[in-house]
């Protein structure tokens, strides 16, 4: 192994930092005299805050300038929250390792139940999963456009902009604050697809960087997210489609659940599908599953209903 310091590309938001850190202390403890720098950069998501994700091009902004600086081999390889990567990703970047996941339900903070919000009260996210999720339970209420960091949605909730506000418990934990909100059964509230897994990419050919985070891949979390990801991909769904999922692993196999939502949460489509690890058939047949169910005014939000 060569001395040359591994370049690490990240987010600069607190949370893209800390995971950022968590991949690098892995890498240097599986690695012993390896040294990783942490190259930050400002990502367009994080720059434009005043109009939802999905209007102003989608999960690619987060990645866009990381993704340009890997396949230039400025960086070489990226830490990334997997919910946050869009499901094609470009020639020559991949996913090389997935840590262990964190905690993958959502929380709810400002009250402890939606059943115990009162009538019409604001909800504020900017995710079209929570907000056609929360409508479902919630129909009386209201949702408020509510981007920014953690600590951003935490500032707008305490202002008053919402009453309740959903974040990722992951998302809370590497942040410290585990003791903020009231996390939700996945039994009755799916996460996001991807929701408390940190991906790392890098470009397939370069074997000395894949290598060395081969030793860092948690096997399971990375066949739970390909699980993930494989039905995102089967649906054809985008930023606008409401989608919740999550893996499970159960005598050696992997139970996938999934739901559909329209938008305003009025209709739900969801089924659960089992199928060994690495099988990508099972997330494909959970797709079909799912869209043959769908109304048209959930199935409007997905490209893969071919037939
Ligand atoms: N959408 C932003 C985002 N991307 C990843 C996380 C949390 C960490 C994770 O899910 O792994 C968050 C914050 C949130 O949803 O509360």
């Amino acid at each position: 192994m060569t001395d040359r310091p591994l370049r690490l590309g990240t987010r600069r938001s607190p949370l893209a930092m800390a995971q950022a850190e968590e991949a690098r202390d892995r890498l240097c403890a599986a690695h012993p005299g390896l040294t990783v720098e942490i190259v930050p950069v400002q990502a367009s998501g994080d720059k434009i805050l005043d109009r939802p994700l999905a209007e102003i091009g989608g999960k690619a902004l987060w990645t866009k300038e990381l993704d340009v600086w890997l396949l230039e081999g400025e960086i070489d390889f990226a830490v990334h929250s997997a919910k946050d990567v869009e499901t094609l990703r470009p020639a020559g970047i991949a996913i090389a390792a997935v840590l262990p996941r964190a905690d993958v339900r959502d929380v709810l903070v400002g009250v402890d139940s939606l059943a115990a919000l009162p009538p019409g009260a604001r909800i504020g996210t900017s995710a079209p999963r929570r907000a056609a999720q929360a409508l479902h339970f919630r129909p009386d209420c209201q949702i408020v456009s509510f981007r920014g960091n953690v600590a951003t949605r935490l500032g707008k909730l305490e202002a008053g902009e919402a009453d309740v506000t959903l974040l990722a418990a992951a998302g809370l934990e590497r942040l410290g604050q585990s003791d903020v909100g009231t996390p939700l059964d996945p039994a009755v509230w799916l996460p996001a697809p991807g929701q408390g897994c940190i991906a790392i990419e890098c470009r397939p050919g370069d074997d000395r960087t894949a290598g060395l985070l081969a030793a860092i891949d948690h096997r399971a979390s990375h066949a739970a997210l390909l699980a993930e990801r494989a039905l995102l991909a089967a649906l054809g769904g985008n930023c606008h489609s409401p989608i919740a999922a999550l893996t499970e692993h159960r005598d050696g196999e992997l139970v996938l659940h999934a739901a559909l939502f329209s938008p305003d949460g009025g209709e739900r489509v969801a089924a659960t599908m089992h199928f060994p690890a690495g099988d990508a058939t099972g997330p494909a047949e959970l797709a079909r599953l799912l869209l043959d169910q769908a109304s048209p005014a959930i199935r409007q939000h997905f490209e893969g209903f071919a037939s």
